[in-house]
């Protein structure tokens, strides 16, 4: 089967002094239908790998494809097709408008992407989520847990094919992550549609698809041991 995305021969330097080389040579195909987890240490390339799968970073060499696009060598044009269409973001800090509430935050990001916006969606989306009773408040008045479930629920609703998550489950206690990972399997399974899950957490990631492990700058597959 076609990969949906696929990185080949990835390299990433940021020339700060020192330099520091996140991904050195880091290949990776992740199928559709498949949820992929991309463990590893704090500060050891994680979230450098989802920005660059992600066209935000331009990696130094290698490539990355998108449906036929490379972005590391797309325009800024083609690039922002891909974000309105096509790949979707979890990041590590959840970004929302803050003069927005919880519910026109939905609704921003269907018009962002181009989507139709579809009341009833947004509402049975934020139930879902646990957010009903706060559909109609500020971020500010959200908590962090709160906050992090908009986010999740915002990007569930657009129609991307590829989610990028960075620790979506942080600020989560143990029935929302698994929540969460539930939701990412919904997604997974409605069609061609992948996700990338990055996380510290082993016991989540050990739920993927796949799990990866990424170190001085190289991505290992971890094959499951078998208990005898
Ligand atoms: N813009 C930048 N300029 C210079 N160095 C950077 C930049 N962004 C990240 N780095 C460095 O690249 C390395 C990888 O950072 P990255 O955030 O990808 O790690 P991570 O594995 O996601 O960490 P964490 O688990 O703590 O979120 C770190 O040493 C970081 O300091």
């Amino acid at each position: 089967m076609e990969p949906l995305i696929e990185l080949k021969g990835v390299v990433k330097e940021f020339r700060s002094v020192p330099p520091v080389r996140p991904l050195d040579g880091v290949s990776l195909a992740v199928a559709p239908g498949r949820i992929v987890a991309v463990t590893g240490v704090s500060g050891k390339g994680k979230s450098t790998l989802l920005n660059v799968m992600g066209g935000l970073l331009r990696a130094d060499e290698g490539s990355v494809l998108y449906h036929g696009t490379d972005l590391v060598r797309a325009s800024a044009a083609e690039i922002d097709a891909v974000h309105r269409c096509g790949i979707g973001f979890v990041f590590q800090s959840p970004y929302l408008f803050p003069a927005l509430t919880a519910r026109e935050n939905m609704v921003m990001a269907l018009r962002a992407a181009g989507q139709p916006v579809d009341g009833g969606a947004i509402d049975a989306m934020l139930e879902e989520v646990g957010l009903t009773d706060r559909a109609d408040h500020l971020p500010a008045e959200l908590s962090v847990g709160q906050k992090r479930r908009l986010v999740l629920a915002r990007v569930l609703l657009a129609k991307h094919d590829l989610l990028l998550a960075d620790e979506p489950t942080n600020d989560l206690d143990a029935d929302w992550s698994d929540e969460v990972f539930g939701r990412f399997r919904a997604f997974v399974a409605e069609g061609e549609r992948s996700v990338v899950v990055v996380t510290h957490d082993e016991a989540y990631a050990r739920q993927a698809d796949e799990v990866y492990v990424l170190e001085e700058g190289k991505l290992a597959r971890r094959e499951e041991v078998t208990p005898c």
